[in-house]
């Protein structure tokens, strides 16, 4: 799907269907959370390696809240640092922010490239909850360097609905794109995503339902 597509889906299953904004952020966060535990499974090991999630200023970031809360319960360590205070937030970001707050779940927020060279560090799982479909143009200012640092760290990357500095339509990446061992998207693949120059910043690609009814899908064409 195209990212306007998909964004619109979003507002008809709220407008139209009356589907609450925040069931369909519970349900991209809990699906996120459970393709990120599966990750572990591999490794055997019966200790649950630490999760960061990355968390920017719209709904991407407000994903990011719930899959921590979900990534709590499913017995790993987690931890959030966010980009921008947390009363920035608005929308269904802010709700499952306070959630998050009132849960006990450890928020940091970084203010500067300094910030992030302390609050990341190496052989954890990095979950990009940057940017997300209303991302327009490449990275700027504390993305860019959120970006960089997560890159640059040892340790396993997953992107949320799509790596932060990819453009979803064509598959563009931008000099400073989230390099992905694992891509969570929801609703549908995005276009850009079957471009093969994608391919290095994507990772494996999952898709996840985000409870969207299967009339709105077909009317997308993509069901
Ligand atoms: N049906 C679905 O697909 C669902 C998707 N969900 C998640 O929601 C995001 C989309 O959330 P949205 O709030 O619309 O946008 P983002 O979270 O991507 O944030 C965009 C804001 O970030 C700023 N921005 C935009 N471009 C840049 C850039 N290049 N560099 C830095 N900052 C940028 C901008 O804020 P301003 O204040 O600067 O205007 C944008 O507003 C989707 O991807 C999913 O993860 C729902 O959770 C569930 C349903
Ligand atoms: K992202």
């Amino acid at each position: 799907m195209k990212r306007e597509d998909v964004r619109r889906v979003d507002q008809i299953a709220i407008g139209t269907y009356g589907i609450s904004g925040l069931v369909l952020m519970e349900n991209a966060g809990r699906g996120a959370a459970e393709h990120i535990a599966a990750l572990h499974h591999g490794s055997g090991a019966d200790v649950k390696r630490p999760v960061c999630i990355l968390c920017g200023p719209g709904n991407n970031g407000g994903d990011g809240y719930v899959i921590a809360r979900h990534l709590e319960l499913l017995g790993f360590p987690v931890r959030i640092v966010s980009l921008v205070p947390t009363d920035r937030l608005t929308g269904d970001a802010f709700a499952n922010a306070a959630i998050a707050m009132k849960a006990g779940l450890p928020i940091q927020v970084a203010r500067s490239a300094e910030d992030l060279e302390q609050l990341l560090v190496d052989d954890e799982i990095v979950v990009d909850c940057l940017l997300g479909t209303g991302a327009t143009g490449a990275p700027r200012g504390l993305y860019a360097d959120a970006v960089t640092v997560a890159n640059a760290r040892r340790g396993v990357r997953v992107a949320i609905d799509l790596p932060t500095g990819l453009d979803c339509d064509t598959g563009i990446p931008s000099d400073v794109t989230f390099r992905a061992d694992m891509t969570v998207t929801f609703v549908a693949q995005k276009d850009g995503f079957s471009n093969s120059e994608a391919k290095p910043w994507l990772g494996t690609i999952h898709v996840v339902g985000i409870g969207v009814p299967k009339m709105l899908l077909m009317e997308f064409g993509v069901a």
